[in-house]
């Protein structure tokens, strides 16, 4: 008895030494931390808990991170050593700026999972020094070059997409987000492995597809928990029986064996990306397998779902926006005789299809929330005209920002005339808009990506009337977000032009 009565009252004891450690750190975060003079809500900036709590909700990048903005102004302390900005300004200062010591602000740890014990992190978490060697060898494979070699490929894809919806429109609403979701994989998966995922032959997503993002979620879960909150490392062993994590494995195997039948080809005639890369980035440094594999993986997840959102947000939009949807399919069926002339070089002239898309890219930004940097310089840099002190996780969160009322007339509306000088949108920060982020970890894929969804768009505009299948429903808003957007399928008639 007298053992149970001293270990409850240890127990005790240390409870409340604890706790009231905890409201120390509470009070100190409040009151004297260095970002205490910065606006934002007392409890948020007293512990990591309430920013925790709202990512795991999967409401911050909406409604959550808006409302603060709209309360708090343009920069916001979001957690003890977190800030978000609504700036022009952070984008260059934060993305762009090097240290005293030249060093990039790395990204934030809470995103990304490294990679297992012993493997070789991609370039999304490299050091700079491995990053800038992985994107020097990779950059060949989407220059405006390898646009040019590529576009054939691509538009196979298209077609493909074309023909499958045609043939399917009989059978009632179409899920449009699961139609491009299986186009942008087929094409990441050719340009990456040489081989398709054949999503839109079977029209059905391929199980390690599915797998990948099955186990992003629980991935991110667990690079959350344990960069916050350091002592859950202790405990995750524990999570490996959880399948996600064990399939985390098998599904790297998978890609090695995907990474190496293809390497074993060598260069082909086809305009891959390893044929690019070893073409024209890897005389100097070739990348070694392991490294390879890393990368890989992360082009199939930058690359696919990314661009199919864009594209979905995209089509939703035009058709919530009736004169938009009209003038680009005027612009789009005139400029072209027949679905077989369409061609990149002359979409790229079309203004109106880039500042569709644009417009688009700033109401469901593909990336929306705060994809933070992690202040590298010892001294502290400026941001936005202010001070901020080395180690804080600073960032822009791309749907908040891009909505942000002092910055954008009629910022909900969707106005494509605002990106081709409308006098009446003078005012607008436009650059505060930065879909593929800036600097030297911008987006690698970016002009793949306007390639994809100038042509797939022009092409689904040429052949096919859309409208919503359910016009009522706020498809964006009814989403919530986890690093990414959790998508909804997006139902839609469909009616083949030919037929009207
Ligand atoms: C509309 C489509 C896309 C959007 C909006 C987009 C957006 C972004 C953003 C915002 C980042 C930077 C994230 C950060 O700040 O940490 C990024 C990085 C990256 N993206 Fe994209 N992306 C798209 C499509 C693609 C495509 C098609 C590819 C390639 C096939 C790609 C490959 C990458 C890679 C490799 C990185 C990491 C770059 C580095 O660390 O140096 N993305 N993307």
């Amino acid at each position: 008895m007298a053992v149970i009565a001293q270990t409850m009252a240890a127990l005790g004891v240390l409870s409340i030494a604890g706790l009231l450690h905890f409201i120390g750190s509470c009070l100190y975060n409040i009151y004297f931390h260095p970002l205490s003079r910065y606006p934002g809500p007392r409890l948020w900036a007293a512990s990591q808990l309430p920013w925790t709590y709202h990512v795991f909700k999967g409401d911050l990048a909406k409604p959550i991170i808006p409302q603060l903005h709209e309360k708090y102004g343009r920069v916001v302390r979001i957690a003890p050593d977190r800030l978000i900005y609504a700036d022009a300004s952070a984008w260059r200062d934060l993305y762009v700026h090097k240290s005293s010591t030249g060093q990039q602000n790395p990204r934030d740890p809470s995103k990304f999972l490294p990679a297992p014990k012993g493997g070789i992190n991609s370039m999304l978490l490299a050091d700079d020094q491995s990053h800038a060697r992985f994107r020097s060898f990779l950059s060949p494979a989407f220059s405006t070059k390898a646009m040019d070699e590529q576009r054939d490929l691509v538009n196979g894809y298209v077609t493909l997409l074309i023909k499958g919806l045609a043939e399917s429109t009989k059978e009632g609403p179409q899920d449009l987000m699961a139609w491009l979701n299986w186009t942008s994989f087929d094409i990441i998966g050719d340009l990456c492995f040489g081989e398709s995922f054949e999503g839109l032959v079977k029209r059905r997503e391929h199980p390690w597809i599915y797998f990948i993002f099955h186990h992003i979620t629980t991935g991110l879960m667990v690079a959350h928990l344990s960069s916050t909150f350091p002592w859950t490392r202790r405990f995750l062993p524990y999570l490996s029986s959880n399948k996600s994590l064990q399939s985390r494995l098998q599904h790297r195997q998978m890609t090695i064996e995907k990474v190496k039948s293809r390497i074993d080809r060598g260069e082909t005639d086809r305009p891959d990306i390893i044929t690019l890369a070893l073409r024209e980035g890897g005389k100097e440094a070739p990348l070694s397998l392991a490294e390879l594999v890393p990368n890989m993986m992360t082009l199939i997840i930058a690359g696919s779902e990314t661009t199919a959102g864009a594209l979905a947000g995209a089509l939703y939009l035009l058709c919530r926006n009736h004169h938009v949807y009209r003038r680009l399919m005027a612009d789009i069926r005139t400029a072209f005789a027949k679905d077989g002339d369409i061609d990149i070089y002359q979409l790229n002239k079309l203004e109106y299809l880039t500042a569709v898309i644009r417009e688009a890219l700033r109401l469901y930004p593909p990336v929306p929330t705060e994809w933070h940097r992690r202040i590298a310089d010892p001294a502290g840099q400026l941001v936005a005209g202010e001070w901020v002190p080395y180690g804080t996780f600073c960032g822009v969160a791309q749907y908040a920002a891009n909505r942000y009322k002092p910055a954008f007339r009629d910022a909900d509306s969707f106005i494509p005339e605002r990106w081709l000088g409308d006098a009446k949108y003078a005012a607008d920060e436009l650059e505060l808009v930065q879909p593929f982020a800036i600097g030297p970890r911008n987006c690698l894929g970016q002009s793949l990506a306007y390639m994809e969804m100038r042509l797939i768009l022009a092409r689904l505009l040429y052949n096919f009337d859309f409208t919503l299948s359910e016009p009522d429903r706020d498809w964006i808003d009814d989403q919530s977000t986890f690093g990414l957007w959790k998508k909804l399928p997006l139902m839609m008639h469909v009616v083949p032009v030919s037929s009207n």
